[in-house]
């Protein structure tokens, strides 16, 4: 991107609501770099008020994006929309995500010869260069270019990092109102520092696409690449309007760019919830959690005990960025201001606490509509009357029974964080709060027990490293297979990930440092006629009593193969929900842990190489000589 810093561009077009003099200068370099590429008609600097959203509201409302949802009492004044992409532009494009640095093997460890590499896509700095060139120049043409200045982080924390995203679409201003903190407040706590640029358009598709375009939802799905340059802080997307793709705050900044930074300062950017639990006994203590796309983590985050005298609050439920203070705790902050989780799935039973938290300032994307004017999901069947008829995510009619689901898979709810009712009164702490437990876990229908814990730090590093779940709509997959998703940042990995594991391992340095304790959990566990043999959800909590009166002292785990697995009786089942086969739940087959060593001997071997860490090999082997002596 050239540097014009006589703003002819910005001078020639129109700024609507601002002056080149009331910007900080490398704003207005960044903007009249991005001008002078994309050629807009005009420039609309984002103020973050409640008029401006309206106006961008009414404006993708007149163009047919999104649409009212009159069920909702006062839909207009609880902001209550439903938005539509196009079919072809519904999830992150993991093979269309790239990140750029001048030696390759500085962004993925190089996988062995012949083997197609999973832990992230390299492309050269040249080879970014003209990507952009190719998709980029006049591409605004005839489109309002907005500025979006936002934090990620409370305004002001020393946690906290500030981006500018330029995007010509007024869906991803909307969204990144609800999901981070913008306007020009953010303008005046940046002054003339750094920022991370975020340059982002919808695209327009060649003359020869073979896409359908519906002008409601402009996107450019075959030529759609999403870059990232950690060593300038720079992102660029391009051709998809949609989530993690567009709202480039989210997994682009806070997790590729945010785990680069992170690295380089010493500190921890995680794809993990963070929630505040308090026992019966009033103690309150806050656990984070590693799960993949899709695991369940919003539920966790808002989960509703049904052990007595517990209470769970939310203050994240996807991304932490965690660091250690002077007295060696490790503090976390949820970076976002929002949530944009999966519809499907969601209802009073899986998460009573979303359900209250989302009909008010919401967008919703691709889930079904009814109609009475609601919205609908697979798994919302109970909370619909019998005679509404529901128009599908496509905008066709849709019937009960049908093949095909109502809502797509990976259908969100897009809402602010304040809108929950059990959100942690210390969610916006700008020193973040004190993280006892780091939990990680799966979507594992076999030979997973149910929790265990690390025998210590570098042990939980290895389990971390290893661990895998049934691949999930959140981006693409749609078969049943055991994916490897290392720290559940297998897409999100924004440099090295065995460098990564270094990074981790390095943490037992840090001064002083109150090592939390890491467990692994597994709700999702099978009998061999597929019944899930844990009830879940509300019970969860259960897990979380035993992990807190771990960590309190109690003498209710045993070592074992894998690690320290609750001793028999030491779990409180009382009027649990249904009967369960603890014996099972906790079984140890030999034949799957043999099987679980190979796959994750061969992944290392083949995705990490030499770049595994040689204390990661080691806890390896010392998992396959206790496996063997199964
Ligand atoms: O970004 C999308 O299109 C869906 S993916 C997503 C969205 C919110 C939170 N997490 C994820 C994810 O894939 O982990
Ligand atoms: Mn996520």
């Amino acid at each position: 991107l050239s540097t014009n810093n006589n703003y002819e561009y910005i001078r020639k077009i129109p700024l609507l609501n601002s002056s080149t003099e009331s910007l900080p200068s490398k704003v207005c370099s960044y903007i009249e770099e991005c001008a002078s590429l994309c050629c807009p008609k005009d420039i609309y600097i984002c103020d973050g008020s409640d008029t401006e959203y309206e106006h961008l509201l009414n404006f993708l409302e007149k163009n047919g994006t999104i649409s009212p949802l009159p069920k909702y009492e006062n839909c207009y004044d609880f902001n209550i929309w439903l938005a539509r992409t196009n079919p072809a532009d519904v999830a992150r494009v993991e093979k269309r995500t790239f990140i750029s640095t001048e030696c390759k093997r500085d962004t993925i460890p190089i996988p062995r010869e012949g083997v197609i590499g999973e832990l992230g896509n390299w492309i050269s700095p040249g080879d970014m260069d003209k990507a952009i060139l190719e998709r980029f120049p006049g591409c605004m043409k005839d489109r309002t270019m907005y500025v979006i200045p936002f934090s990620m982080g409370p305004v002001g924390s020393p946690f906290s990092k500030i981006g500018i995203e330029i995007t010509d679409s007024a869906y991803v201003v909307c969204c990144m109102r609800i999901m981070t903190r913008i306007g020009k407040n953010i303008l005046e706590t940046l002054g003339n520092d750094d920022f991370v640029k975020c340059l982002h358009s919808v695209g327009v598709p060649k003359s020869d696409s073979k896409v359908e375009i519906n002008s409601s939802w402009p996107c450019d799905p075959e030529r759609t690449i999403i870059l990232h340059r950690p060593d300038k802080n720079e992102i660029v997307s391009y051709g998809s309007g949609y989530g993690g793709n567009s709202l480039l705050g989210k997994k682009c900044f806070a997790l590729r760019i945010g785990s680069t930074i992170a690295k380089n300062e010493g500190w921890l950017a995680e794809h993990m919830l963070i929630l505040a639990i308090t026992d019966p006994k009033g103690r309150k203590r806050y656990i984070t959690a590693a799960f993949p796309s899709a695991c369940g983590k919003t539920n966790l985050a808002m989960l509703k005990p049904t052990l007595p005298g517990y209470k769970i609050e939310c203050v994240g439920d996807d991304i932490a960025w965690m660091r250690f203070d002077q007295e060696g705790r490790l503090r976390a902050i949820n970076p976002e201001n929002g949530f944009f989780g999966v519809a499907p799935g969601t209802n009073c039973i899986t998460n009573p606490n979303a359900m209250k938290t989302i009909f008010k300032n919401t967008i919703f994307t691709n889930v079904a509509a009814t109609s009475d004017g609601g919205v609908f999901w697979e798994g919302m069947e109970e909370e619909i009357s019998d005679d509404v008829e529901i128009t599908d995510w496509r905008g066709k009619k849709w019937t009960r029974g049908s093949k095909t689901p109502a809502a797509h898979p990976n259908s969100r709810f897009c809402t602010p964080i304040k809108e929950c009712p059990v959100i942690d009164p210390g969610w916006e702490d700008p020193a973040g709060v004190p993280i006892d437990v780091i939990i990680f876990g799966g979507r594992r229908p076999e030979g997973i027990p149910l929790v265990y814990q690390a025998r210590n730090w570098q042990h939980g590093v290895f389990i971390g490293a290893s661990m895998r779940s049934e691949a999930t709509a959140a981006a693409e997959h749609t078969d049943k297979v055991i994916m490897h998703d290392p720290f559940a940042m297998r897409p999100f990995f924004g440099y090295n990930f065995g460098h990564y594991l270094n990074h981790w391992l390095s943490m037992t340095k840090v001064k002083n440092a109150k090592l939390p304790a890491i467990f692994h959990v597994n709700w999702f566990r099978k009998n061999a006629d597929g019944q899930y043999l844990w009830p879940g959800f509300g019970d969860n909590s259960r897990v979380l009593d035993w992990i807190l009166r771990k960590i309190d002292g109690e003498n209710i785990a045993v070592d074992s193969t894998v690690g320290l697995l609750p001793k028999s009786e030491s779990f409180n089942l009382e009027n649990l929900s249904k009967d369960v086969n603890m014996e099972e739940l906790f079984s140890l087959p030999k034949s799957f842990w043999e099987k679980e060593v190979r796959h994750l001997r061969e992944y290392f071997d083949m995705q990490v190489g030499d770049d595994l860490p040689t204390d990661i090999r080691e806890e390896l082997e010392l998992l396959a000589c206790n496996v063997d002596k199964l």
